[in-house]
């Protein structure tokens, strides 16, 4: 019997991955680079317990038993059968990049469980495409490869988490009840029906995909953030020119990022950046000496409900005063149209948590915490 339990960060792509070549694989039509974010704010947690006790492979997710098919098809490889339990401390399925952190996770727990070297990234891609660029820390690159296995289609570290120390982020979450089109078929529909895509792919994304990784080396952030937004706009662009649209970003969105456009043309320079995945959730980049002014800002162009006592969480701050720039002011909103935000930074990847309290999961390989179905 033998028993691990690892934490594993989400990741926010600043190179958009959307559209594959190869379904099954999971192979992409481009690179893509992201952020690691920091797991002190947001992770997956997943313990995996493996015994020849068990009779099944099992899976639980935030304390419900979930389907283990695809665990089970493997095992007929493996001798002894595995327990899993899982746990997100932040929203699940909200568009904060959950599956991401989660498939990465339990890739890490297996291979320590079972003892497996070598690139995890090929195997997590395959849960899904954006998870394997959370097993590393700092700025992650997603090769997209050229083989038609996917052997090459790897991530790999381009800077550690201490390369650009004062790289914050504000994850600005959006009041939102529309269901959403899954990143999955919308993408799948893009591939199908956009030409903006097959632009973006062959004419955009190489060239922005240097010039990222130079802008990161020279830690140059007014560069940085033109290409972060550009890239942004761009797949929700693609996103529209699919046929139905998928439509991502709502008002409050392109609010936000009129703000954020509003607040760097004040200052002359870009000082924050905004990207948004394929929900209406906003995520900034921004340095750390700026956060207070942009957090006061932000407050009071989108005032909290008042309900909500706890609007920024995270990381500590101290907010200052709004800018005095009447330009800025195109508002106030309504309150509550920004739920709350999270503060974090860019931080490392997966690692393994040791003690006898972490595990999810008691001797016997049942969840200590179990919600009734
Ligand atoms: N900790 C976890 N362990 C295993 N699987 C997980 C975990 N967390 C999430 N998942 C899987 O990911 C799914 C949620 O993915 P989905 O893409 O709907 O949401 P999201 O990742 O939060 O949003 P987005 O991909 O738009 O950022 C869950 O239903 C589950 O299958
Ligand atoms: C918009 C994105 O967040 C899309 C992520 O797509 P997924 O990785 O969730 O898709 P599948 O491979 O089909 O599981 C951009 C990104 O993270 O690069």
């Amino acid at each position: 019997m033998s028993m691990v339990t690892c934490i594993a960060p989400v990741n926010i792509a600043v190179i958009k991955y959307w559209g594959k070549r190869n379904e099954e694989l999971i192979l992409p039509l481009n690179d893509s680079i992201s952020a690691t974010l920091s797991t002190e704010q947001m992770h997956a947690k997943t313990t995996v317990m493996v015994s020849s006790n068990f009779t099944k492979d099992k899976l639980w997710l935030n304390g419900k038993k979930r389907a283990a098919e695809a665990a089970g098809q493997q095992s007929e490889f493996v001798k002894y059968r595995v327990h899993v339990c899982s746990e997100n401390n932040f929203p699940t399925a909200a568009g904060l990049a959950s599956s991401a952190a989660g498939y990465a996770c339990l890739v890490y727990s297996l291979a320590k469980a079972y003892g497996v070297e070598g690139d995890l990234t090929s195997i997590a891609r395959q849960g899904s495409g954006s998870a394997c660029r959370s097993l590393d820390g700092g700025f992650v690159r997603w090769r997209m490869g050229s083989k038609a296995d996917g052997k090459d289609s790897i991530a790999e570290q381009l800077f550690d988490e201490d390369h650009w120390p004062e790289m914050r982020v504000l994850i600005l979450v959006v009041n939102d009840a529309r269901k959403k089109v899954s990143s999955t078929s919308g993408m799948q529909l893009s591939v199908e029906t956009s030409d903006l895509l097959k632009h973006r792919v062959e004419n955009v994304v190489p060239q922005r995909t240097k010039d990222m990784i130079e802008a990161l080396k020279q830690k140059d952030f007014h560069k940085f953030a033109e290409l972060t937004i550009k890239d942004s706009n761009s797949f929700h662009a693609c996103a529209l020119d699919t046929y139905p649209p998928a439509v991502y970003m709502n008002d409050t969105s392109h609010a936000i990022a009129d703000f954020v456009h509003r607040y760097n043309k004040s200052k002359g320079v870009n000082k924050v950046a905004y990207t948004f995945d394929a929900g209406p959730n906003a995520c900034l980049f921004l340095l750390e000496a700026d956060v207070p002014e942009v957090l006061g800002s932000l407050e009071l162009v989108f005032p909290p409900h008042p309900k909500e006592k706890s609007f920024v969480r995270g990381l500590p701050v101290r907010r200052l005063p709004a800018m005095q720039d009447a330009e800025l002011f195109q508002g106030p909103h309504e309150s509550g149209r920004i739920k709350y935000v999270i503060h974090t930074k860019v931080g490392s990847g997966p690692r393994l948590v040791k003690g006898s309290d972490v595990h999810l999961l008691n001797d016997e390989g049942l969840p200590k915490n179990v919600i009734p179905q």
